[in-house]
Formats: C-alpha cells, sequence, structure tokens
C-alpha cells in the first residue's frame, strides 16, 4: 500500500463511527489514468475511498501486453446509459412480456394492473349519511322517530314532512329526507321535538348515490401500481380480483467453490454475500424469487441449471472474468445466447453481461464482487425487471455532492452517497469488493467518466429502502 493508502486508511479508522460510515475525506486527486501507482496500492484504493479508478488489471499495466486486451475490451463494453436501454429494451419484446394473471387484493400489491380499473359499482352504492345525527324531513323543528337507522341497515321508511330519525354515519338515507343535522347541532325542548341549532343547507352532509363515482366509470388506468390504496379503492369498488402483470420470476445461481453458507471466513474461503443480498433486493425490484442455488464452480452443474430453469430471469453471480474457473462466457457460448450486453463502462462491475438465452428467457450475470453485483444488479436487472413487471421508470434526479468524486478516466461510476439535507455525501468503502459504503447508503451517485466536482449536480440511483422504508418493498 502507498503512504497515501495507508495515510487514508488511518483517517478512515480515526473516524467515529457515524463518519466512518458517513463522509468521504478526500482530496487525494488520484483521478489519474493508469501508471501512477503500483498494482497493490491501485487494488481497492485504500479502504475504497473514491481515491483511485478502480482500472482493471490488464489497464493498469501499460505496456505489459494487456493492453491490447483493454483496449478490446473497452471498445466491446456498452455505454452505461445504453446499458440500461438495451436491458429496458429487451424485457419489452413481444414473447418477453407476462401474460396478465388474475390475483387475489391479498395478493396484488406491489404489482401493476393489466387492465383498467372500473368502477363495478356505483360510490357511493347509495345515499349516505355523512355524519351521525338525525335524518330530517323540511325545516324544524321536527318529530323524532322512536327507531334510529344504523350503518348496513335495509331501507328505513320513508319521513314524513316535519319528521326526524336518528342516523348513525354510514346508515341508509330514509327516502325524503332533505338533510342531515349532526348530532353536535340539534336541541331537544321538553316536548321531545328537535331544534337545529345552526343555519341549515338543504341536502347538507347526505352523501349522494354516485357521488365519487357511477358504475363503469374509470378509477385508474391500466398501467397504475398497485398500492395499498389502490387495494382499499379496489374492494370499495366491488372487486375480489385484480387482473395484473405478474412479478417476473427469477432464478439466482451462486458461483464460486470459494464460498461459505455459515461461519467466519478460513482458510481462503470466504462467506457468501450474495446468496443473502441478492433475493430481497430483486423483490424490491419486483421480481418473483424462485430458486437460490449454490452450484460451485462447476461448469456442468451452471449448464444444467441454465438449461433447465424455466425463469423468466436467471441472474448468476461470479464467473463472469476470464480465470480459469469463470464458465459463464463458455456455456453461453455453448447455448448459442445472444449477448446483448458484454461488459459495461462502468465501475465497479465492467464484467458484467446480458444474454438472450430464449425469446422470453434472459440471463444477467453479476460480477462476484459484492459492490460490482450490485452494480450490476441496477444497470442490467432494474431496468429489465421493471419493464417485465410493467412498473414505470423512476424519476431521475440530482443532488449537488457534497464533497469531489473521482471518476474513472472513461467509464462512469457508481458511488454509494447518503443524503443530507439537499446535498449528496459519498461514502467510505466502495471498492468493488466491499459492502460497508453502501450498507450505510441512501442512493449510488453516477458520477460521470472523469469525475465530478464538489457541488456538481449528479444523478442519484434510490436504493429502494432509503425512500419506502423497509416493509414497504419488500412484499
Ligand atoms: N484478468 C482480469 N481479471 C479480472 C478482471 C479483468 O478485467 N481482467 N476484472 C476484475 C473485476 S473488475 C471483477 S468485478 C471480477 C469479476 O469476476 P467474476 O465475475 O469472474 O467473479 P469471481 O472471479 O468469481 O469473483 C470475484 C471476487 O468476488 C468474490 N465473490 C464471488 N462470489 C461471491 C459471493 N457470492 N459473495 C462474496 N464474494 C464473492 C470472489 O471470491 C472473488 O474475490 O474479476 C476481476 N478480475
Ligand atoms: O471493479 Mo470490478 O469492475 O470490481 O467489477
Amino acid at each position: 500500500m502507498t503512504a497515501r493508502g495507508t495515510r487514508q486508511g488511518l483517517d478512515a479508522e480515526d473516524l467515529d463511527v457515524e463518519e466512518a460510515l458517513a463522509l468521504v475525506k478526500d482530496g487525494n486527486g488520484t483521478g489519474r489514468p493508469a501508471g501512477g501507482h503500483s498494482p497493490a496500492a491501485r487494488e481497492d484504493s485504500g479502504h475504497g475511498t473514491p481515491s483511485a479508478p478502480s482500472l482493471s488489471s490488464s489497464d493498469r499495466t501499460p505496456g505489459s501486453g494487456h493492453r491490447g486486451d483493454a483496449a478490446e475490451h473497452r471498445h466491446r463494453a456498452t455505454s452505461w446509459p445504453e446499458a440500461r436501454t438495451i436491458a429496458a429494451r429487451a424485457a419489452r419484446s413481444g414473447a418477453a412480456r407476462l401474460a396478465p394473471v388474475s390475483v387475489t387484493l391479498g395478493d396484488a400489491l406491489g404489482l401493476v394492473l393489466a387492465a383498467p380499473l372500473t368502477a363495478l359499482t356505483d360510490l357511493p352504492s347509495f345515499d349516505t349519511s355523512a355524519m351521525d345525527g338525525w335524518a330530517v324531513a323540511g325545516p324544524g323543528p321536527w318529530h323524532v322517530r322512536d327507531e334510529g337507522v344504523l350503518a348496513g341497515s335495509a331501507t328505513p321508511a320513508p319521513l314524513a314532512d316535519g319528521e326526524a330519525v336518528r342516523i348513525a354515519t354510514g346508515a341508509r338515507i330514509p327516502p325524503d329526507t332533505t338533510a342531515v343535522l349532526r348530532s353536535e347541532h340539534g336541541r331537544t325542548d321538553d316536548n321531545g321535538r328537535l331544534h337545529p341549532t345552526r343555519e341549515m343547507q338543504h341536502g347538507q352532509d347526505i352523501r349522494p348515490r354516485g357521488q365519487e363515482c357511477r358504475s363503469g366509470d374509470q378509477l385508474l388506468r391500466a398501467g397504475a401500481v398497485v398500492t395499498p390504496a389502490v387495494l382499499g379503492l379496489a374492494a370499495a369498488a366491488g372487486y375480489d380480483t385484480l387482473a395484473a402483470v405478474p412479478r417476473p420470476r427469477v432464478e439466482v445461481l451462486v458461483l464460486g467453490d470459494e464460498l461459505l453458507t455459515e461461519g467466519r471466513p478460513h482458510d481462503g474461503l470466504i462467506r457468501d454475500a450474495l446468496g443473502p443480498m441478492l433475493p430481497p433486493w430483486l423483490r424490491a425490484l419486483g421480481a418473483e424469487v424462485v430458486s437460490v442455488r449454490r452450484l460451485g464452480d462447476d461448469a456442468k452443474a451452471l449448464h444444467k441449471a441454465i438449461t433447465a430453469s424455466g425463469a423468466d430471469l436467471i441472474v448468476t453471480t461470479g464467473g463472469t472474468a476470464s480465470g480459469p474457473v469463470d464458465h459463464v462466457h463458455p456455456i453461453l457460448g455453448r447455448l448459442d445466447a445472444e449477448l446483448l450486453v458484454d461488459g459495461v463502462q462502468v465501475r465497479p462491475g465492467h464484467p458484467m453481461l446480458l444474454a438472450r438465452l430464449k425469446e422470453d428467457q434472459h440471463l444477467v450475470g453479476l460480477p462476484g464482487n459484492p459492490l460490482a453485483a450490485v452494480s450490476g444488479l441496477l444497470t442490467l436487472a432494474e431496468p429489465l425487471l421493471r419493464t417485465l413487471a410493467a412498473r414505470p421508470a423512476p424519476e431521475p434526479y440530482a443532488l449537488p455532492l457534497r464533497q469531489a468524486a473521482h471518476g474513472h478516466p472513461y467509464d462512469t461510476r457508481l458511488i454509494p452517497v447518503v443524503l443530507r439535507g439537499d446535498h449528496a455525501v459519498p461514502l467510505h468503502y466502495n471498492g468493488p469488493a466491499m459492502l460497508r459504503g453502501i450498507a450505510a447508503a441512501d442512493a449510488l451517485a453516477v458520477v460521470p467518466p472523469g469525475g465530478a466536482r464538489a457541488g456538481q449536480e449528479t444523478e442519484l440511483l434510490d436504493l429502494p429502502w432509503a425512500t419506502a422504508g423497509i416493509d414497504a418493498c419488500f412484499t
């Protein structure tokens, strides 16, 4: 590690917990192309502060003989915005579209309506009292009937002029009622006659039948997201089931012989971070995760799992690069898959890929480094799943950065940030193998090639739970 790298490590450890998780103390200025650092210094760049561009190993060593590979990769790699567009477009092709299903209200939350929500009844479906009090006929004083009218009761007898009846909010209005007098606005005299204590308007506090809608009115358009409020409206309007776009079915295949599913890392083995992280994140992106399988680095098992899968989307983790046990590319080749995206000009995560396996089945290959996998998830899986689920694209938004963020010379960088006031504050620990930054983040900042100055408006990708809360997005 360079002196700079060591210094940054100490800086980070010297911060108190809040600061260490939150704020970048940077000013390093190492956003320069390869050549100025030893590879060891560049690897994770001192606790992953945004000080150095995450150049791939072949980029790092000019004249090492790998230069051609890097240039070739960059040539093939898709720009970050284009990769997202391609992923969304892949889901739009006719065969990929998911046929609408009929789901009970209990299962519809978060889905998108496949048909307009049309009222099956007038709302309210009968003239109803808006208040507790008396239904009255004509101007007061009134003679009050003995029996009152409660919500849910059958049609009450008509009122004669000068007559009143006790009525509850939501109860049917007796025929010939002219107004409802609120209980706090009526006084009964010694003879038991009811007097108004305020001036009254004709029809006051009566909700007439059809005030909100008539049977057949369109309440919501196809494409509306089913929120809790939509469930309430649908029930009120007479629905038991809804026609909705189903959640895309996703199968996760976790690759890597080095992965442990419990205990502490030991003997060169590490914990699988993606198995626990991806399923709930995919659900928050609208997917139904049908299975999570750990396949090790077994090419045959991977081939079999892909060919046997009936999922709309297969997500693999690891094995995207060109190491001896990186099987994803060779197997996609054997399967004659169409590589729609083969590498993206983004850091971390540039080896990510998107392939069409069948007309209605895609595969997103996430790199194994955990933050690189997050990058792939948001770059390729998010637009694909969102489009398959017919969800609306989030409105793009930007905030100024509190501190400068060093960019990669050619590629987009995604950097975890917290939102403080009207600024985005870049976080430490944003190296490709690190989750410490993203675990404390509210969003990812999209830093353009060349970096962003302090105060520069920077596009943000929200993390679903940061805005909606943890329960709202994992239904
Ligand atoms: N010669 C090159 N080597 C590498 C390049 C390159 O361009 N040329 N790119 C590097 C980058 S950038 C990334 S990212 C990785 C992508 O690697 P793979 O997708 O093939 O992933 P693996 O090699 O299987 O794993 C990489 C790294 O991540 C760890 N890992 C894998 N799965 C998990 C998991 N489920 N939970 C936690 N950690 C995981 C794995 O142990 C490795 O440390 O390639 C670079 N190499
Ligand atoms: O930096 Mo790699 O791009 O870790 O994914």
